[in-house]
């Protein structure tokens, strides 16, 4: 979950005033629930009203989209033989039509707003605007591929709504529920029948249209075409041509799953051609089962040597698989690859020493299975799913390169309103589960709220997907995240410290890029966490933030500790966090609170002395009962940074290290050596790490300088290499850790 907006957000007072009007159409509208209504407008009515719109709608680009979650239903599971037709006129208001079909055409081009719309008539001629949820983005699939003139659809178990206008129409939000009728199938009934559905052409002929419309670009409709020349009666030699050519479009619309279905025509992948091999190579990739792809290639290049795509494969697979088992990527390259919109990283995700179990009182967790050192690297998971929001210097391009818009998802159950990529990330988790029906179970295990809807699950071998069920699992586990975590440090100490240059034009955002990490899903929050993550790309690093005993449970901030935290995580993720710092916040007086707001005011107060802030911070220590090592003492690190900085100024180097050690302390480090005084001594030890402050690297820095001053030399590697580990932390890898060199900016 992020950005669910606050009353300081842009937008919150016009976006509480939507959400308020969407309730009101919702309670509106369920009062007339079960009602069947008589008024329906005429035919010409409904089709000019909606050209009117289609018209005005080409108009207006730059509104921002809102995707209206309302009250949700389950998909149909039933199958089509079990349900019994009904018209237009028989539905009844907001009322999900169990065990009916409705068998409808569409008469007009479609337009693309939220949804795909268009009008739809049954077979009494009886017109209905017609509104499809959660499809492609025009720049994949155009409306009018989708909803096509003269195109005919069954719709399992029918929602039938009152918009906020008052306008009644089919609203699909469980795409799942229709079965896509081709020209020649039995139920379309005659006279909606066109003259090529009856068309008696041989497969080559229908090849041949699917291998134009591919060159196209126009992947759906040549699926549907070779489909048509399969059931041409070809011969086994064009049965395997059409399966290949149809492997290719399924891998171009990412289905893998059918890509793997279609070169399986050929069994023993042994007898299968070049390009049976390759594009079953590429399924398998696609579907991240890197070593059976591997297999694939090496058959590939042993049957076939001269292929130079499968050589060039064979090696992608090969560092797909080292990078699995190693957990060694090379950073540098994966830097240089942010820069592809969107910033999709091909390489494969590792799983350190960890794995999941049950957190009493947490449901489930992710458990060390080994000591770890900090720093480690636990998990670096490619993303399942990640809608990455362009910067607004880059939404021009972002039309023709897939890259989301910023919209609002308005959750009327939820009472809730989040800006971001959120809608677009339902809806491409859901496409991508029904494309991809064997990836059902790592998504579908993760946890969501109340809603139970229905898990994977098929019905008459086609895949069903609650997109309702996505949504609410999206919401508990989906995170936002910067393009890079390194393009976030917003210490220019820091950047000295970072080899290549630092890119700012993220900093400013707030995250709205969003995905879905199903493993890292399984991390639990803690305010005073055992791990940090970090972003790059929509690759997600996860690294020991202390040194950790065998079966420790992971943990990271799901956000920074703010006021009403409570609050905050109850509203996003329906918890209530019971880590030190929060009982010690439950269980401290207003009063005490109100003295702890007193010294921060009389610490910053203009003309404090530095003795006057010592005696401050003395104060403050007083005020817990618990020691750091339990409770960290996180305000006491800035009001130590104020000092270091007024003491370097003054080049007291002693009293510099003095304060940055009772800062580590503060917050629940036990360092060992180090002082300058009395006796200059060779060794600083972390004996026990503490809360990862984002503070940290420059404080290990600021020690080595002062160190390196002093001519204590090795003391000042000790503590460049603690801040390499904390800059691994921060941003995941020690590549562009290279402080002796800093670049030119
Ligand atoms: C992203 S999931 C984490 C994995 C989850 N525990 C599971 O069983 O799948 C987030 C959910 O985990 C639970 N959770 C996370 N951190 C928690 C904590 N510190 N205390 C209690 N529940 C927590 C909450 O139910 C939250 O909605």
């Amino acid at each position: 979950m992020s950005s669910t907006l606050d009353p300081e957000d842009d937008y919150y007072d016009q976006l509480a005033d939507v959400l308020k009007t969407q309730r009101t159409a919702t309670q509106n509208a369920f009062r007339r629930k079960g009602e069947r209504p008589n008024d329906f407008p005429p035919r010409t009515q409904v089709v000019n009203e909606f050209m009117m719109a289609a018209l005005s709608n080409k108009m207006r680009k730059d509104m921002m989209q809102t995707t209206v979650i309302g009250s949700p239903y389950a998909p149909s599971v039933t199958s089509f033989k079990d349900l019994k037709k009904v018209m237009l006129k028989d539905l009844a208001v907001e009322t999900n039509h169990r065990g009916s079909y409705l068998l409808l055409r569409f008469i007009c081009p479609a337009m693309r707003m939220t949804a795909v719309m268009n009008i739809a008539e049954d077979e009494a001629g009886t017109v209905m605007p017609f509104a499809l949820y959660f499809q492609d983005p025009e720049s994949i699939r155009a409306a009018e591929s989708i909803l096509k003139e003269k195109g005919v659809i069954i719709l399992k178990e029918p929602y039938f709504k009152v918009g906020t206008n008052g306008q009644y129409a089919v609203r699909v939000d469980q795409p799942t529920d229709i079965i896509w009728l081709s020209e020649d199938d039995p139920r379309v009934p005659t006279k909606w029948r066109t003259t090529s559905a009856s068309a008696q052409n041989t497969a080559e002929y229908w090849k041949k249209k699917g291998n134009n419309l591919v060159s196209a670009g126009k992947l759906f409709d040549a699926i549907e075409m070779y489909l048509r020349a399969l059931r041409s009666s070809p011969n086994q030699e064009e049965e395997e041509i059409l399966h290949n050519n149809k492997a290719l479009a399924n891998l171009r619309i990412e289905a893998f799953d059918s890509a793997l279905d279609d070169v399986s025509f050929i069994a023993n992948p042994q007898d299968r051609s070049e390009k049976g091999l390759y594009r079953g190579g590429l399924a398998l990739y696609g579907l991240r089962r890197f070593k059976e792809a591997l297999e694939m290639m090496q058959i590939l290049v042993r049957k076939y040597p001269e292929s130079a795509p499968g050589k060039s494969e064979l090696h992608r697979t090969r560092l797909r698989v080292a990078e699995q088992e190693s957990g060694i990527y090379d950073f540098k390259a994966l830097y240089k690859a942010t820069k592809l919109r969107p910033p999709l990283m091909d390489n494969a995700s590792y799983s350190g020493p960890i794995e999941v179990q049950s957190s009493p009182g947490r449901g489930r967790g992710v458990f060390t299975t080994k000591p770890v050192k900090a720093g480690e690297l636990l998990l670096c998971e490619k993303a399942f799913s990640y809608c990455f929001a362009a910067p607004p210097k880059e939404m021009e391009r972002a039309l023709s390169k897939g890259i989301s818009h910023i919209s609002v998802l308005i959750d009327v159950p939820g009472n809730r309103t989040t800006v971001g990529t959120h809608a677009d990330l339902i809806r491409d988790v859901s496409n991508k589960l029904a494309r991809n029906p064997t990836l059902g179970s790592s998504f579908g295990d993760l946890a969501h709220g109340k809603y139970q809807g229905v898990a994977c699950a098929s019905v008459d071998g086609s895949p069903v997907v609650d997109t309702f069920l996505v949504a609410d699992t999206i919401h508990i586990n989906c995170f936002g995240c910067p393009l890079t975590s390194r393009d976030m440090l917003d210490d220019p100490e820091l950047y000295r410290a970072s080899k290549y240059k630092v890119v700012k034009q993220h900093k400013t955002s707030k995250l709205q890029t969003t995905g879905i990490w199903t493993l890292a899903s399984y991390i639990n929050h803690s305010c005073n966490p055992t791990t940090e993550r970090s972003f790059i790309g929509d690759l997600q690093i996860v690294r020991a933030a202390r040194d950790m005993r065998e079966n420790t449970e992971l943990s990271y901030e799901y956000i920074k500790r703010v006021e009403e935290m409570d609050k905050k995580l109850s509203n996003g993720w329906g918890f209530l966090c019971d880590c030190a710092l929060c009982v010690d916040e439950r269980e401290s007086s207003s009063s005490l609170k109100v003295q702890r707001r007193k010294l921060i005011k009389d610490f910053s107060a203009p003309n404090t002395s530095n003795k006057k802030k010592k005696e401050i911070i003395k104060e403050f220590n007083k005020t817990f009962q618990h020691p750091s090592s339990e409770v960290p003492r996180i305000e006491l690190w800035d009001l130590h940074f104020s000092l270091v900085k007024d003491l370097a100024k003054r080049g007291e180097g002693e009293k510099v290290v003095e304060q940055v050690i009772a800062a580590f302390h503060s917050i629940g480090f036990l360092l060992k050596g180090g002082q300058v005084l009395p006796s200059r001594p060779s060794t600083i030890v972390v004996k026990r790490w503490g809360y990862p402050h984002q503070g940290a690297t420059s404080a290990w820095l600021t020690l080595r300088n002062v160190y390196l001053s002093y001519g204590m030399d090795e003391l000042a590697e000790q503590a460049k290499e603690f801040a390499r580990i904390t800059w691994m932390l921060q941003v995941g890898e020690d590549t562009t850790f290279v402080y002796d060199n800093p670049p030119k900016e």
